[in-house]
């Protein structure tokens, strides 16, 4: 059955194949860890500037075993700054950063390049994992990336091209082969749904009512409610249902993906498998029921860079949400915590036994190629590193096959029953023909009684005419009388054997009959005793059932007992809400009157703040600028330095009436030039060269730094 290997095979990391437990009772357990394929895409038109972007291509001299990117672009001067630089189809990859100067290894299951068409990658993992589900087991194919990065194309492709369609019709096709070759009766149902912004739709919902369905846990297995699940007898039927499906999933045109998913979409194909075995109701039936989820997920992609508005943005941060929660996850089982965040989101509850759990796991990581693509594959790696250290435990999923056994019993007693029916016949049929033997020997008898009579009757004539003859035995009277009782005594034994060969005729009929009659009855009773077999399996079958029923009853009406609780306290809870909605209008009440008490205060710290403005204006208006000031600086001081030479002069010939006069002038014209003066510093200085020069404060600033007179000039002399 194994398909031939492919020129560029990728082949499967021999350290994570399965080890696989004892099989001696017939069952098999298989210990191994999540398998990991990185899948880089071609450089597509829809990459735009990014198709300078490198290019992957083989290693010329050894193009089956190793893909490298080509030399140059590593170098700086191109346009590669970080992303995947080498890889190997046997799992070996290199992301480099900052044109190559820093490095960093990863080990995966496997890596396929864009080199490698739809058939490769889906021989180098997918496969395995599709048989072993026709195997009984459980298996899940992922496909995990940045949004454009190839998911849909890697798990659907084109499905009417052999080339190039996806992982699920191929997993299909491979299935129906199985089972046509194999001699067990084999039958699939599948079931397809999509998880749109944390909401499960049902995409087989042939009613197209949209109903919203939950995730339900029975017997620690998890199922969703109400999901269609549809017999299905050969790919073309099954592929049919899936586009019809694919017609209610949710997409749209993005930035970086013209038919980007928005939902999570998951394909449940479901195999049941039954041994053919017509007498197996002591052997209790068997099947083995498994599943197949294979898993689009929505692509990873950064807000702005998706340029998503309104309907979409709320798609994104839903799509981020549950893959982020996936995340989480991951990492808890790698890390292998106590508790996994499964609840966080409805596709980790969904996978929750995919994810390290009873199903065999492989999961495709799609990365894009491009130097914009470098942040995203990089965390596409880092999620795919850690999902390939989780650990799954898959084993035979086998149950009782009640519907057969069911079957079984009811053909067996039905045989039972007939066959009790037929000896019941029987019986009837002997208990005539005993009936028709019984009034035979009555009829000879009567036969026999008629005839004794009739001898009888002879008899006496012959005496009594003998009588009348001649007296008793003398003569020829006497010889005929003889002659006659020899005739009578021939015809006595005759009748004698007669009776006698009737009787044993008769007692060997009876033994023959009783002995039949022996034998139909122990065999009447050996088919009741086989029926009350039966009957007392199928009434254990059937109280086991009514068992179950009560189960379920007792839990329904402890379901409906929490719903109860549930209610009165979504009730109370809802009142509390409702007092606490009161408060809060209020609260909104009062917050609106501040608000307009604000506004007031506001519009008028704006009016008062207009105001200083326009205050200001004039003020710095009115003030002389610091350039001005510093000319006005010099001029003083170096008008002060002359008129200092002249005081001092003056102060010398200050005796004569004359000379006091001038200095009486001197001091006039400072004071002038003082009153002419605006700038408070330029006055400052002017007030400390007048100390200096032993005049006294005659000159002092007023507020808002304009200079004033003293009240006396004059004093300052
Ligand atoms: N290996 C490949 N070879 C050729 N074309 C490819 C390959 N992978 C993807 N493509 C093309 O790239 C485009 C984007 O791929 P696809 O829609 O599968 O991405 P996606 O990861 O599912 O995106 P989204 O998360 O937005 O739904 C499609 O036009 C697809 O045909």
């Amino acid at each position: 059955m194994s398909a031939a290997p492919l020129p560029n095979q990728i082949h499967s990391n021999p350290s994570s194949r399965p080890s696989t437990g004892s099989s001696t009772t017939g069952r098999s357990t298989i210990n191994e860890t999540i398998r990991v394929i990185v899948r880089l895409r071609p450089t597509l038109a829809m990459d735009g500037d990014n198709l300078n972007s490198p290019r992957y291509k083989s290693n010329a001299e050894e193009p089956t075993s190793a893909t490298f990117i080509t030399p140059q672009s590593m170098a700086p001067e191109s346009s590669f700054e970080s992303n995947i630089s080498s890889f190997t189809p046997a799992g070996e990859l290199t992301y480099s950063k900052h044109y190559g100067e820093e490095t960093k290894q990863f080990k995966f299951t496997s890596c396929a390049g864009p080199d490698l068409n739809q058939a490769d990658v889906y021989d180098s993992n997918a496969k395995d994992i599709v048989k072993g589900v026709m195997d009984g087991y459980h298996g899940t194919i992922l496909a995990y990336g940045q949004t454009g990065s190839g998911k849909t194309y890697t798990m659907r492709g084109e499905d009417d091209n052999s080339s190039t369609k996806g992982v699920i019709p191929r997993a299909l096709e491979e299935m129906f082969q199985m089972a046509e070759s194999s001699s067990d009766e084999v039958t699939f149902a599948i079931s397809y749904l999509q998880i749109y912004c944390e909401v499960i739709y049902d995409m087989l919902d042939k009613s197209n009512s949209h109903k919203v369905l939950s995730i339900r846990e029975k017997d620690s297995n998890l199922f969703v409610e109400n999901l269609s699940k549809i017999p299905v007898h050969s790919v073309e039927s099954c592929m049919k249902l899936i586009r019809e499906g694919d017609q209610n999933r949710a997409t749209a045109a993005t930035n970086l993906n013209a038919h980007s998913s928005r939902s999570h979409a998951a394909l449940i194909v479901t195999v049941t498998r039954r041994k053919p075995s017509p007498k197996a109701v002591k052997n209790k039936s068997k099947a083995t029921v498994s599943n197949l989820v294979m898993v689009d997920l929505a692509g990873s992609e950064r807000v702005k860079q998706s340029g998503a508005r309104f309907q979409q943005f709320e798609e994104l941060k839903a799509i981020n949400l549950s893959l982020s929660a996936l995340g989480n996850c991951v990492s808890a089982l790698a890390a292998q915590k106590a508790h996994i965040p499964y609840r966080d989101s409805k596709l980790t509850r969904l996978l929750q036994h995919t994810l390290g759990g009873n199903s065999r796991t492989a999961m495709i990581a799609c990365c894009r190629p491009g130097n914009d693509e470098g942040g995203e594959t990089y965390s596409t790696l880092m999620f795919a590193r850690r999902a390939s250290t989780v650990k799954v435990v898959a084993k035979v999923n086998e149950v009782i096959d009640y519907e057969k056994l069911y079957k079984e019993m009811q053909l067996n007693v039905d045989g039972a029953d007939d066959n009790l029916h037929q000896l019941e016949m029987t019986v009837a049929s002997l208990k005539l023909e005993l009936e028709k033997s019984k009034d035979a020997t009555a009829a000879v008898e009567a036969q026999r009684n008629t005839l004794s009579t009739r001898l009888e009757k002879l008899e006496a004539g012959f005496k009594a005419s003998l009588a009348a003859l001649g007296g008793e035995g003398g003569g020829e009277g006497g010889d005929l009388i003889e002659a006659i009782e020899g005739v009578s005594d021939k015809w006595q034994d005759e009748i004698e054997s007669m009776q006698a060969l009737h009787a044993r005729d008769l007692e060997e009929a009876r033994a023959k009959y009783d002995q039949k009659l022996k034998a139909y009855r122990s065999a009447a009773n050996s088919a009741n005793f086989d029926n009350e077999e039966v009957g007392l399996e199928l009434e254990q079958a059937r109280e086991g059932h009514l068992d179950t029923l009560k189960r379920c009853n007792e839990l329904g009406e402890k379901l409906k007992e929490v719903e109860r609780e549930n209610g009165s306290r979504i009730a109370e809870l809802l009142d509390e809400v409702n007092g606490k909605n009161l408060i809060i209008e209020d609260m909104e009440i009062s917050a609106q009157k501040q608000d307009k008490l604000y506004t007031t205060k506001i519009t008028e710290l704006v009016s008062r703040l207009e105001e200083l403005e326009t205050n200001n204006v004039k003020r710095r208006d009115d003030m002389v600028s610091r350039e001005a000031v510093l000319e006005m600086e010099t001029l003083f001081s170096e008008t002060v330095e002359k008129l200092m030479d002249r005081v001092n002069q003056l102060e010398g010939k200050a005796k004569d009436k004359e000379d006091e006069k001038q200095i009486k002038q001197v001091g006039k014209r400072i004071e002038q030039s003082r009153n002419e003066n605006t700038d408070p510093q330029a006055m400052a200085m002017l007030q400390q060269m007048e100390m200096n020069m032993g005049f006294g404060g005659g000159v002092r600033a007023a507020p808002g730094g304009r200079i004033r007179k003293a009240r006396n000039p004059r004093q300052a002399f």
